[in-house]
């Protein structure tokens, strides 16, 4: 346990992921109580919206009037994503967070759905997008890993694959003088096991001194087995969701819902003594408000269950 970190950043990416996989029906307001709700909850940063194409993403095209409704407290990050030009020129007029973000995935399959690229098309587009955080002032970003692990339309994704795709992109960033923050290695479908988090991590600490960061989906439920060990691995970066909300609509039939939910690994960080800034019982609180918004019963146990007493009146 020696690798522990001591302080782990989680990002929360609920408001995102989350309802780009419920119906559209969401309203802006309630999207905009949960932002604000999370803002009260020591979370540091807060993936607010996605700017994609509203045609096939229809429940993030209310994002610029997400960025402009929200109530934006001191010390939080309040960031979006996207994946073309078009969608970044939007987050940067919206005011919401814009790192350069790059992107690419292990599995062709997903890229084809999800992107809309083939793998050199999608260099060639992160290629013209880093040219583009240039001439904005922007340096170096998060590097995304999609599909790192497995994917529903190629199954097991070997170790080697996803090192190839990612000495691409991370070419791409080197070649523009802005290697990548970090590399986030992404459980797209919950595919993974804590071997293979241990196996992939090791292989691109191997390869690159960049820090590694995990998002992983629950989908399967060896979520905050996998967080852990990542964590054992000294990983001090994650993406969580709030109550376990959310998934990528592109990643097929049995799909990703769920991801890791903040508050369960936040649990976790404290459970092992490691510090993440976050007020679980606030977070809980914001979890039952996200189940109240979307209208059904989430992944999270902690949710369901409440926090743990510690010391019962009698
Ligand atoms: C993939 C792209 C960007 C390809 O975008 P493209 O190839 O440029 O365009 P397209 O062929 O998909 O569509 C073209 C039409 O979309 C419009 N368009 C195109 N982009 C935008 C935009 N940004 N904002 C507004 N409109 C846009 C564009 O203007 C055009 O409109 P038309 O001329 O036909 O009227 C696009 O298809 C898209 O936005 N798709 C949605 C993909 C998506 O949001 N996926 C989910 C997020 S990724 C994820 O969840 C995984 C993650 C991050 O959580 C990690 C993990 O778990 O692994």
């Amino acid at each position: 346990m020696s690798d522990l970190p001591s302080f782990v950043h989680i990002t929360e990416v609920g408001p995102r992921e989350g309802f780009q996989f419920e119906p559209p029906s969401i309203q802006t307001k309630d999207k905009i109580r949960l932002i604000d709700a999370l803002s009260e909850t020591g979370v540091p940063e807060i993936e607010c919206a996605s700017f994609a194409n509203r045609k096939v993403v229809p429940q993030m095209a209310d994002a610029l009037d997400i960025a402009a409704g929200i109530t934006r407290r001191s010390g939080v990050v309040y960031g979006s994503m996207w994946l073309n030009a078009k969608g970044f020129l939007q987050a940067l007029d919206s005011g919401l967070y814009t790192p350069a973000l790059t992107f690419g995935s292990a599995s062709d399959s997903f890229l084809a759905r999800n992107n809309n690229t083939t793998p050199d098309q999608q260099i060639d587009r992160q290629r013209k997008l880093r040219a583009l955080y240039s001439e904005h002032g922007l340096g170096s970003g998060p590097l995304y890993l999609f599909t790192a692990f497995g994917c529903n339309y190629e199954g097991v994704i070997p170790v080697e694959k996803a090192l190839h795709r990612l000495s691409e992109l991370v070419a791409v960033c080197e070649e523009a003088g802005a290697p990548p923050a970090n590399i986030t290695l992404c459980d797209t479908i919950g595919a993974a096991g804590p071997s293979d988090v241990r196996a992939l991590v090791s292989a691109v600490r191997d390869r690159w001194e960049y820090p590694v960061a995990l998002h992983l989906h629950d989908t399967r439920e060896l979520g905050i087995a996998n967080a852990m060990a990542g964590l054992e691995l000294g990983v001090a970066r994650f993406d969580a969701s709030v109550g376990g909300l959310g998934g990528c609509p592109f990643a097929g039939h049995k799909s990703a819902a769920g991801n890791v939910a903040t508050e369960e690994l936040a649990l976790l960080c404290d459970r092992l003594g490691i510090e993440t800034g976050i007020d679980i019982p606030a977070l809980t609180r914001a979890a039952k408000l996200a189940a109240d918004i979307v209208g059904h019963p989430l992944t999270s146990k902690l949710a369901l269950a409440g926090v743990f007493n510690r010391s019962p009146e009698a």
